[in-house]
C-alpha cells in the first residue's frame, strides 16, 4: 500500500498558525527524528509552477493550479514531507499575487518565516524574469536579505538560496544567468541598511547561492523530468557532491520542537516584533526541556510512589540501592534522549534542575533507609551490650561494637550513593555515633546500677534479718552488734565496688566512683533506718517490750520461771524489770553504741531529708513523745503482769493449814479406808500416784505445780467471788479488801518512781 502523503496548512491565508502541527509531525513520523530532518521552502511569484516543482521533486501533493484559470492556488503556507527523505517541504503563497494587491505584508512575513525556519530556500523564477527588478523578485529578495541581516547578524547562520530558473531554454548559459542574478543581488545587498559592525559584510558571508535551470515542463517534459530527477538527488542523496543540505544550514531545532519553534517564530512575525532568533531558540529550548522534564518525571514519580508504598516506616528496604539507581538512570536517560538536541547551555541548566528534583525525591528514601538502619543498629547494640558479661570491661567491649555499627552504616550509605548526586552521609554517621555513645553510657550505667542494686539488696536482706532477730529478743546492747555488722558489710561492699568500677568506667572518673560509693552508703543507711522504723511500730514495740519485761520479771537468769513466795521479792523484781524495760526504750529510741558512740554515717543527712538537722536526728527512731507514750503503755502492761503474779503469791500464802489435814485424816479415816479397799478407787489412786511419779521423774513437777497452783488460785478466786456475791460479806471478803488496799499503796509508790524514770 502506498503511504498516504499528508499535506497541511501551517499558516493559513488569514495568517493564523495551525495548532495541529505536532500531530502532523507524528503522522509523518518525524516527531522523534531529532536533528535528522531538513526544511526546504519555496519562494517565488504566483503561478510560476512552484507547487508543480515541489510535487515532482519531493513527491508531495500540494494543490496545483488548473491551467485554464490562472489564478492563485496556494494560499498561506503549506507543509508536507518529502516522500522518500526526512525533508519538510513548505509551499509558500506566491508573491505579486493580484489577490492581495499592494498588501505586501503577508509576502514579507512568509519570506521572514521561510528564512527563519528553512535550511534551503528555493527561489523560483522564469528565465525571462531575470534582469527585471520587479519580475525577478529582487524586491522580495531585498526583503529576505534585510530580514536575514536582522536575524542572523550576530550568529552568522548560513542558508542556501537555490535559484531555480524555469522554462530555461539554454540559449543563455547558466553561468551568465547566474552572474546576472548575483550582480542584482550585490546591488540589492549594497542598498541594504546594515546593522552596526556589518557595514562591510558581503552577501556570501551569510548565503550560499545555487543556480539550476529547468526546461519547460509542457514543451520539454522529458527534459524537465530528467532535470528534476537530477535536482532531486541533490536533495536526497547525502553522498552527492552537490548535496544541498550542508550541516551549517541546520537550525539545530530538534524535530519534536519544530512545531513550537515555528509557532513562536510566526507569532513574533505576526505581532511585528523584532526577531531575535537566538533568544527564540533559547526560549524554545527552555520550554521543551521543561516539557521533557515533566514527561520524564511522570513515570519516575509513579515509580517513587510504588517504592514508597513498599517502604514501611522503620523498615529497611533490601534492594533500595539498585532500585534507586534504576529510577535515576531511567529518568536521566528519558531526559537526555530528547533534551540533548537543544541548546546545550539550556540543556545542562535544565538537567541540573531535573537532578535537583530527582535528588529531592530519592533523598527521602536515602534518609529513611539510614534512619531505619540507625534505629536497628542502636537497638541491636543495646541488646548486645546488655548481654556483656559483668566481669569483662564494658567500655572495651562496647567500643568494638560501636565501631562495627559505624562501619555497617558507612557501607549502607556508600551503597545508596548515586553517581551524579551528592549526598552527605556524614550527618547520619554523626547521629548514629551520638546515639550509640548515649546508649552505651545508658546501658553501662544501668548495668552498674543493677550490680549496685544487687549488692545493696543482698546487704539489706542480711542486715534486716539480723535486725529482726535482734529485736525479737532485744537487750540493752542491741545496737552494738547491729551497727558493727552494718559497718562491716558496708566496708565489704565498698571494696567490691572499687573492684567493679574499672569494668564500667574510665579510670579518669574517680570522683564518679566515689559518688556511687557515697550513694550506696546513703541508700543502705536509708533502707536500714526504714526497716528499723518498721520494726519499731507501736504494736511491735509494745509486744517486744512486754516480752522483754516478762523475760526479766518472770524468768530467772537461767530462763526458768520464777516462783514468788514472798511479796517483797516480787516487788523488788518488778521494780528492776520495769526499770530495765524503760532503759530498753531509751536504748531502742536511738541507734547508738551502748558506750554512747554514734556510728559514722559518711554522708550529710540533709541530702536525705532537710528535716534532719543532725546525724543524731537521723539516728533517732523514737522521739520524746513516743518514748513517753511507750513508757506509759509499758507500765500498764507491767502492772497487769505484776498483779497477776501478786495474786499467785497471796493464794500460795493463804493455803490450807496442816491441822486441817490432821483433822481431815481423823474425820475421814473411814472414807480413806473405803477408798483403799474399793478396787475402783484404789486403781484411781494408783493411776494418780503413777502420774505424779512420771512428772517428778521428768522434772516437770515444778511447772505442773505452778500450773496447778494457778488453776487452784483461779478456782479459789472464782468461788470466793461467788460466795461474796451470795452472802454479801464475810471473812474472806474482808481479807480481799485488805489485800487490795495493800496493793494499791504499794503500786502508788512504784508508779511514782517509774514515771520519773520514764520522763528522765
Ligand atoms: N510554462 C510553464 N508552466 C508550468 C510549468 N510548471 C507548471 N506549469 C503550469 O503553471 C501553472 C501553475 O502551476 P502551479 O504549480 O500551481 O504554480 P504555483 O506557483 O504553485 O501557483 P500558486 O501556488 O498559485 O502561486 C499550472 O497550470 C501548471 O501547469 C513550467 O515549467 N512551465
Amino acid at each position: 500500500m502506498v503511504p498516504q502523503r499528508i499535506c497541511t496548512q501551517i499558516v493559513d491565508e488569514h495568517k493564523s498558525f495551525n495548532k495541529d502541527i505536532p500531530q502532523f509531525m507524528q503522522e509523518v513520523n518525524l516527531a522523534d527524528a531529532g536533528f535528522s530532518y531538513h526544511v526546504v521552502a519555496v519562494l517565488g511569484s504566483q503561478s510560476t509552477g512552484k507547487s508543480t516543482l515541489l510535487n515532482q521533486l519531493f513527491g508531495t501533493r500540494f494543490d496545483v493550479m488548473d491551467a485554464g484559470k490562472r489564478q492563485q492556488t496556494t494560499k498561506g503556507i503549506w507543509l508536507s514531507k518529502a516522500q522518500e527523505a526526512p525533508i519538510l517541504v513548505m509551499d509558500v503563497e506566491g508573491t505579486d499575487g493580484r489577490e492581495r494587491g499592494d498588501d505586501q505584508d503577508f509576502e514579507r512575513k512568509s519570506a521572514l518565516f521561510s528564512i527563519a525556519t528553512s535550511e534551503v530556500i528555493i527561489v523560483n523564477m522564469w528565465e525571462h524574469q531575470i534582469g527585471l527588478y520587479q519580475g525577478s523578485n529582487m524586491v522580495l529578495l531585498k526583503t529576505v536579505l534585510e530580514v536575514h541581516l536582522q536575524l542572523f547578524h550576530s550568529k552568522k547562520e548560513r542558508s542556501l538560496l537555490q535559484f531555480v530558473i524555469r522554462d530555461y531554454i539554454g540559449t543563455t548559459s547558466m553561468v551568465n544567468l547566474s552572474e546576472t542574478i548575483k550582480t542584482d543581488l550585490m546591488n540589492v545587498w549594497s542598498s541594504l541598511s546594515k546593522p552596526p559592525g556589518l557595514e562591510d559584510s558581503k552577501i556570501t558571508d551569510f548565503f550560499d547561492l545555487g543556480f539550476t535551470g529547468l526546461p519547460h515542463k509542457i514543451l520539454c517534459s522529458e527534459a524537465f523530468d530528467t532535470a528534476v530527477d537530477s535536482l532531486r538527488t541533490r536533495f536526497s542523496n547525502s553522498d552527492a557532491p552537490d548535496y544541498v543540505f550542508d550541516p551549517s544550514y541546520h537550525k539545530r531545532i530538534p524535530a519534536d520542537g519544530f512545531s513550537l519553534y515555528t509557532r513562536e517564530i510566526w507569532d513574533t512575525i505576526e505581532n511585528n516584533k523584532d526577531l531575535d532568533l537566538p533568544t527564540q531558540q533559547q526560549l524554545l529550548a527552555q520550554y521543551r526541556c521543561d516539557e521533557i522534564i515533566a514527561e520524564a518525571m511522570e513515570p519516575f514519580t509513579k515509580a517513587c510512589s510504588v517504592l514508597k508504598s513498599e517502604f514501611l516506616p522503620g523498615n529497611i528496604c533490601e534492594n533500595l540501592a539498585s532500585r534507586m539507581r534504576e529510577l535515576f538512570e531511567q529518568v536521566v536517560k528519558d531526559y537526555d534522549r530528547q533534551a540533548k538536541r537543544y541548546n546545550s547551555a539550556i540543556y545542562e541548566k535544565k538537567k541540573q534542575e531535573l537532578l535537583r528534583s530527582v535528588d529531592t525525591s530519592l533523598y527521602v528514601f536515602f534518609q529513611a533507609q539510614l534512619n531505619a538502619l540507625q534505629k536497628q543498629l542502636v537497638a541491636s547494640f543495646v541488646k548486645t551490650a546488655e548481654s556483656f558479661p559483668s566481669d569483662k570491661p564494658f567500655k572495651e567491649l562496647s567500643s568494638r561494637e560501636i565501631e562495627k555499627s559505624k562501619c555497617r552504616m558507612q557501607e549502607e550509605a556508600q551503597s545508596l550513593m548515586i553517581a551524579g548526586i551528592d549526598w552527605d552521609s556524614a550527618q547520619f554517621l554523626l547521629k548514629l555515633s551520638e546515639e550509640l555513645e548515649s546508649s552505651c553510657d545508658s546501658v553501662c550505667k544501668q548495668k552498674l546500677l543493677s550490680k549496685i542494686a544487687e549488692m545493696r539488696t543482698s546487704l539489706q536482706t542480711q542486715v534486716a534479718e539480723s535486725l529482726e532477730i535482734a529485736l525479737q529478743k532485744p537487750n540493752l546492747k542491741v545496737w552494738d552488734g547491729l551497727l558493727d555488722e552494718l559497718s562491716t558489710h558496708q566496708k565489704q561492699a565498698a571494696d567490691e565496688l572499687v573492684r567493679v568500677f574499672p569494668l564500667f568506667m574510665d579510670s579518669a572518673e574517680p570522683e564518679v566512683a566515689q559518688d556511687y560509693i557515697h550513694d550506696f552508703h546513703k541508700d543502705v543507711w536509708m533502707a536500714f533506718r526504714k526497716k528499723v522504723v518498721l520494726e519499731m511500730s507501736d504494736l511491735l514495740l509494745q509486744q517486744r517490750l512486754r516480752v522483754y519485761f516478762e523475760e526479766t520479771f518472770r524468768y530467772d537468769a537461767d530462763g526458768m520461771p520464777k516462783l514468788f513466795k514472798k511479796s517483797d521479792t516480787l516487788d523488788l523484781d518488778y521494780r528492776e524489770s520495769v526499770s530495765k524495760s524503760l532503759e530498753l526504750i531509751k536504748v531502742l529510741s536511738c541507734m547508738k553504741y551502748s558506750d554512747g558512740r554514734t556510728p559514722e554515717l559518711g554522708f550529710d543527712v540533709k541530702e536525705i531529708d532537710s528535716s534532719f538537722s543532725s546525724p543524731n536526728d537521723f539516728l533517732t527512731i523514737l522521739n520524746r513523745k513516743r518514748i513517753s507514750d511507750t513508757s506509759v503503755n509499758l507500765k500498764r502492761t507491767a502492772d497487769l503482769i505484776y498483779l497477776d503474779s501478786k495474786r499467785s503469791v497471796v493464794s500460795t500464802q493463804t493455803r490450807i493449814p496442816p491441822y486441817f489435814w490432821a483433822l481431815l485424816l481423823v474425820l475421814g479415816w473411814n472414807e480413806f479406808m473405803a477408798v483403799i479397799r474399793n478396787p475402783f478407787f484404789f486403781m484411781l489412786l494408783l493411776i494418780g500416784g503413777s502420774l505424779l511419779y512420771i512428772l517428778y521423774a521428768t522434772g516437770m513437777i515444778r511447772p505442773a505445780k505452778v500450773f496447778a497452783n494457778r488453776a487452784a488460785g483461779g478456782l479459789v478466786d472464782f468461788v470466793t467471788e461467788r460466795v461474796a456475791e451470795s452472802y454479801q460479806g464475810g471473812g474472806s471478803m474482808q481479807q480481799e479488801k485488805s489485800f487490795s488496799r495493800e496493793n494499791s499503796s504499794e503500786k502508788a509508790s512504784i508508779d511514782g518512781d517509774l514515771e520519773k524514770a520514764a520522763l528522765s
